[in-house]
């Protein structure tokens, strides 16, 4: 009743004392007309709160703004740049790496803005017999890696070409006919560049760095030589494996490194020809001998072809880029996927030349490999078919059998309906790929199936 009493009093005082329309639940007591006066300077008074409130938090966003953009603009400022091409048999990435120095040492961040890289296939060794045609391909990967980098700061950031195992097949003529070609791309490129840093490096430097990357990622390096975690790459052309061995190394597979105060021990070697393409490349040619040869009708069946797949007119194309063009095969092969054939197939491959061993022990063909000790990271094509098949770290290899099965034994033109995006040339290797890596992992280095590392 006080209530609407008061509201009508001041309705009879007049319109314009109307406060604004306040909502009490019943039980409230409206205060005294003085409210007419209380809810003016209660407006005032919040009126003014919302003004510094809003001031204040546009104050507040302003701050933060400024100090994202300028630490942002320091970032970019205090940035240094390299610029690494590799070099590899199936293609040719260029990597872009900003990095900051800290406690003098490089710090890399892998964001949008600090990394960038860009892959172009054929790798350089399908040049081999048009060594000018690299320029085309080495200049867009010089391009892409112009636009990463401030214009100021070209000058100052290195670029190198590292070269794999694709250029170490090919005859070393023509290995320097492309590198001389790539100089003089990356010479008149604006980065800091010496002649000395584009060439094809060895092996086992190859294997060096890709542990050094490895722990660097892992956090390991400097850390306890027993403590790192080993390599096992398996490359188009080569395969390395590199790690901390406490057995004694014979020279001609041992590196040592020295990080900081601690200097690591490392058994490294590169199983040149044993990157996957190239195994399975020599594997389909000595399928096709065995057909030439066999006084049969000349059918042979090769097991790591899933059945179905017509190879006679197919083969040709189907070979990577830097062998396809050998013109060496005419097929007389039969595709008759079997994973446990091809599996074999593959271990008669890696243990060719093993009677001309003369270390205590070879792994594969008359190469010494220690135990393999500690944990390891198996990359590039372990990587590639591990992912086509959906594998978990959990019994990686027992689950890369089932799955190689399974792929091997599939017809072809199923496997054409359950992958429609793949091209025929890639969906054709992860039966001899599966079926390669278990070979190599478990029947040649050694590796227990239900090993946890
Ligand atoms: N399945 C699959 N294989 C890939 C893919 N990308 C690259 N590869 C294969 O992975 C292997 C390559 O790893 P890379 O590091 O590119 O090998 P590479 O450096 O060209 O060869 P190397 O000169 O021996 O080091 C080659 O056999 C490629 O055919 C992919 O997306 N899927
Ligand atoms: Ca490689």
């Amino acid at each position: 009743m006080q209530q609407s009493n008061a509201r009508s009093r001041l309705k009879s005082k007049s319109d314009v004392m109307d406060p604004p329309e306040v909502q009490t639940s019943p039980g409230h007591h409206r205060s005294s007309p003085s409210t007419v006066a209380k809810p003016k300077s209660k407006r005032t008074k919040s009126i003014i709160f919302v003004i510094v409130a809003c001031v204040t938090i546009a104050l507040g966003l302003f701050f933060v703004c400024y100090s994202i953009l300028s630490s942002r603009r320091n970032r970019s400022v205090s940035l240094r740049y390299s610029v690494i091409i590799d070099g590899g048999s199936s293609g040719t990435r260029i990597h872009v790496f900003g990095y900051r120095i800290e406690s003098g040492k490089p710090v890399f961040d892998f964001g949008e803005e600090s990394y960038g890289s860009l892959k172009l296939s054929p790798g350089l060794s399908a040049y081999g017999d048009n060594p000018e045609g690299v320029s085309e391909s080495v200049t867009e990967l010089v391009e892409f890696a112009k636009k990463r980098v401030p214009k100021g700061k070209l000058k100052k950031s290195d670029i190198r070409l590292m070269a794999t195992a694709g250029m170490r097949l090919l005859q070393v003529p023509a290995q320097e006919q492309i590198l001389h070609v790539t100089r003089r791309v990356l010479r008149s490129s604006g980065f800091d560049f010496r002649e000395e840093w584009a060439s094809v490096i060895s092996g086992s430097d190859e294997g060096v760095y890709a542990w050094v990357v490895a722990n660097h990622a892992l956090g390991s390096l400097g850390g306890e030589p027993l403590k790192t975690t080993g390599i096992v790459e398996l490359g188009g052309a080569s395969a390395q494996v590199t790690f901390v061995s406490s057995e004694l190394v014979p020279s001609e597979f041992s590196r040592s490194l020295d990080y900081g105060n601690v200097s690591y021990n490392l058994y490294t070697h590169s199983f040149l020809d044993f990157g996957q393409d190239v195994a399975h490349e020599k594997l389909s040619e000595s399928l096709h001998n065995l057909a030439a040869n066999s006084t049969g009708e000349g059918i042979v069946p090769d097991p790591c072809t899933p059945k179905g797949y017509i190879l006679e007119t197919n083969l040709q194309k189907d070979l990577p880029g830097f062998l396809a063009d050998k013109g060496k095969f005419t097929a007389t092969l039969e595709a008759a996927g079997n994973f446990s054939e091809c599996r074999s197939a593959a271990f008669a491959m890696l243990q060719e030349g093993k009677g001309k061993c003369t270390y205590k022990h070879c792994s594969i063909g008359s190469i010494f490999t220690p135990n393999l000790q500690g944990s390891f990271l198996a990359t590039e094509n372990f990587f590639h078919t591990s992912k086509f098949f959906g594998l978990g770290e959990k019994d990686w290899l027992s689950e890369m059998i089932l799955a190689g099965n399974r792929f091997c034994g599939e017809d072809w033109s199923k496997l054409k309906l359950k992958y429609p995006t793949f091209k025929d040339e890639n969906l054709l290797r992860y039966c001899f790929s599966s079926a390669y890596i278990i070979s190599m992992l478990h029947d040649s280095l050694g590796v227990a199936l239900d090993d946890e590392r």
